[in-house]
């Protein structure tokens, strides 16, 4: 490891009663910083806390992400001989934090399962010296309820030379906190074992009830309570509805294209859509990686490696969402072996093992993502800030683009209600579990479908009071007020329409051709189907997902079905392509067969979609005369978007074969 020998600023000889106050003056603490750190001066609130811990009181510190909170206790360590204690959520993490400490020559360590035997005897021999030379000693929540590491973290207390236990991500100690993790609960032993010892809670979770909780649970005597605004200046908040965008992938490409050679982030709810979505944006030219638990180990790595390092721009990452425990194994195994590798300096120094479930990205410390997108609506307004908050860590201009969907909603609103039902299995608390997790979903569907000020709305979901002018016109809603009233109203209309006509979508595109007389308008979604957008705003759907072009899923009639629009077979619309002849129907039924019996080519495929809407066109064709340049254009538009459609898909389906390749390739 490359260790940068640094020598210690000679500022305390261990009477520390004696030199509090020169060691709490901001100006000795600035020295500390520039010369461990090279930072010219302090952030925020890092200042306040750092001199409240070191004369003796409690400190609860609320820091955005990307706030510098380790500074905090990174400088109190620094300033007196003595020990910091860290307490921290994740190994891979700690691992992290000593190393980037060690490099800069400053005395940390580590204690967990992954140390040797004879470094851990190391570090305890450390510790029972009346001297130890370890400054700052990160531990787990679960290690610090060992009655063996209690009663030594006792002798050194006795020694008086524990100067402050930190905790890093206090949050979790809280079962308001989103990533509560009950092992924290038992860290109110701390105070009655080491009553004189200052605490320092550090978090990003904003909610009040967190607050108190943390407090009360590490029994912190009058803290002093520090809150710096959640405000992300340099990021601009805006929101796109899917349900007016005639492609979303178009539009998500488009606006990643028109940033250009930029590094950024999408995140989406499924592993599918993750893997369509970068597929496709790979074959739009854009450099870009899928990366969630459902890859291999090397395969996720080597893809944090290739963002990390700027070798692929953009990365579509899962959200996790209910990630399972060995999706978050697999994930810690990538971090451990980033560490390993030594990759550091392009790693940030903090994680918590939740916020691999929430966001597998958090921890990566690329400070120059310019632009994150939320494909589908996150959960919570915390999810939404922590993963669009990846943005512009360097404070550069930044944004932050969240796709709404009216289908979205309700599939998280399932989610959020099923999770709720499967917490009662183990607690009991079905109903309050689920009461607050639509609760916080409400605050986003509410941030998506309000016309105010986005930045206010984030502000004040954490409690802050924001006045008008604080946005300054760094979001959609207060660049574009009126725009932004007509999209919500084109919105509301677009759902009534949807309401009323079943379980169709209905498509309005931001150029009004919703209002189109043409009775038929051909529209490509990018979810693997085809969609007839018609009049009165509806959409029929021509092939199932995965039908056409999927030639490695067996498909099902269920499946099928589910992608038509029962009410509208049963109607017997005139103008449904899929019901008026049957044309439609049989399409479908020669592809499924064509899927299950040989696998068609691309012409031939096309042959039958053109063969099917021919046969509408002659059927329907006598009293429409008129309208038939109109069709004929549009008839173009449609065979070439299917053409498009249809090669996207096989590239799609040969680059799978390759990744399988090369899964088996490494396996091997
Ligand atoms: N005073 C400072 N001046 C400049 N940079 C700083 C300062 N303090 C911290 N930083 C840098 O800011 C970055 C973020 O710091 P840190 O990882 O401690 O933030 P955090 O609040 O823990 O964020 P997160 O919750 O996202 O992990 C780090 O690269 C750190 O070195």
């Amino acid at each position: 490891m490359n260790m940068q020998k640094k020598s210690q600023l000679p500022l305390n000889d261990g009477n520390a009663n004696k030199k509090r106050k020169a060691l709490c003056s901001k100006e000795t603490l600035v020295k500390l910083l520039r010369w461990h750190f090279g930072y010219p001066d302090f952030r925020g609130m890092q200042l306040d806390a750092i001199q409240a811990v070191l004369s003796g009181k409690d400190c609860f510190c609320l820091m955005p992400t990307g706030g510098g909170k380790s500074m905090c206790f990174q400088i109190p360590a620094l300033a007196k001989s003595g020990i910091v204690l860290v307490v921290c959520p994740l190994i891979a993490l700690m691992e992290n934090q000593v190393m980037a400490l060690k490099e800069k020559g400053i005395a940390a360590e580590f204690l967990s399962s992954t140390k040797t035997m004879d470094a851990k005897t190391k570090i305890h021999e450390d510790l029972d010296s009346g001297k130890p030379s370890t400054r700052l000693l990160y531990v787990t929540p679960e290690l610090i309820a060992t009655p063996g590491f209690m009663s030594k973290l006792t002798k050194v207390y006795a020694r008086g030379l524990l100067n402050l236990i930190a905790i890093d991500e206090a949050h979790c100690i809280s079962s308001w906190g989103h990533d509560f993790r009950p092992s924290y609960r038992k860290l109110s032993s701390l105070r009655s074992h080491l009553p004189d010892v200052p605490i320092l809670a550090l978090t990003a979770t904003a909610v009040p009830k967190v607050q108190k909780d943390v407090v009360e649970s590490l029994q912190m005597e009058n803290p002093l309570i520090l809150k710096s605004s959640f405000n992300r200046p340099n990021i601009y908040y805006e929101v796109r509805y899917k349900d007016l965008l005639g492609d979303v992938f178009a539009d998500l490409s488009n606006t990643l294209k028109s940033l250009g050679d930029v590094c950024a982030i999408v995140y989406c709810l499924e592993r599918s859509v993750c893997d369509d979505l970068a597929a496709n944006l790979s074959q739009s030219g854009i450099s870009c990686a899928a990366y969630h638990a459902g890859l291999n180990n090397k395969m996720r790595t080597s893809v944090l490696d290739d963002w990390i390092s700027a070798r692929i721009k953009v990365v579509v990452a899962t959200v996790a969402f209910g990630g399972g425990v060995i999706d978050q194994a697999k994930m810690l195994c990538d971090r451990a072996f980033l560490v390993a590798k030594g990759r550091d300096s392009m790693i940030v120094q903090q994680c918590t093992i939740i916020n691999y479930i929430f966001d597998p990205l958090f921890g990566i410390d690329r400070k120059d993502v310019r632009i994150v997108c939320h494909f589908n609506i996150p959960k919570s307004m915390e999810s939404f800030y922590q993963e669009s908050g990846r943005a512009g860590r360097d404070q550069l201009p930044s944004r932050s683009l969240l796709y709404y969907g009216v289908d979205d909603r309700k599939r998280m609103e399932f989610i959020l209600r099923k999770s709720g039902s499967k917490k009662l299995e183990s607690s009991g608390s079905q109903e309050e579990s689920s009461k607050t997790s639509l609760i916080a979903f409400n605050q986003m569907v509410e941030y998506c479908e309000g016309s105010g000020c986005r930045r206010k709305r984030i502000l004040e979901s954490f409690g802050e009071q924001v006045t008008a002018s604080l946005c300054g016109k760094t979001c959609d809603a207060c660049r574009h007020p009126n725009l932004v009233a007509r999209y919500l109203e084109d919105l509301t209309t677009a759902c009534a329409l949807r309401q009323k006509n079943g379980s169709s979508r209905v498509f309005i595109t931001r150029n009004g051709r919703y209002h189109m007389q043409n009775m038929v308008s051909f529209v490509t979604l990018f979810n693997k189907d085809i969609r007839y957008g018609y009049k009165d705003g509806t959409l029929r759907h021509l092939f199932a997902q995965g039908c056409a072009f999927n030639s490695t899923d067996a498909i099902d009639r269920d499946q099928l079905s589910e992608f038509w629009n029962r009410d509208e077979v049963a109607s017997g619309s005139e103008e449904d392509i899929s019901d008026s002849d049957g044309n439609g129907n049989e399409v479908v039924n020669n592809l499924t067969r064509s899927k299950l019996q040989s696998r068609l080519g691309v012409n031939e495929k096309l042959a039958m979609l053109q063969q099917a809407e021919e046969n509408y066109y002659r059927n329907n064709n006598t009293h429409k005369q008129s309208n038939k340049v109109d069709k004929n254009a549009i008839s173009d538009s449609m065979r070439e978007a299917s053409r498009q459609r249809l090669q996207n898909a096989l590239k799609q389906v040969q680059q799978r074969l390759e990744n399988f390749k090369y899964a088996l390739h490494l396996s091997c």
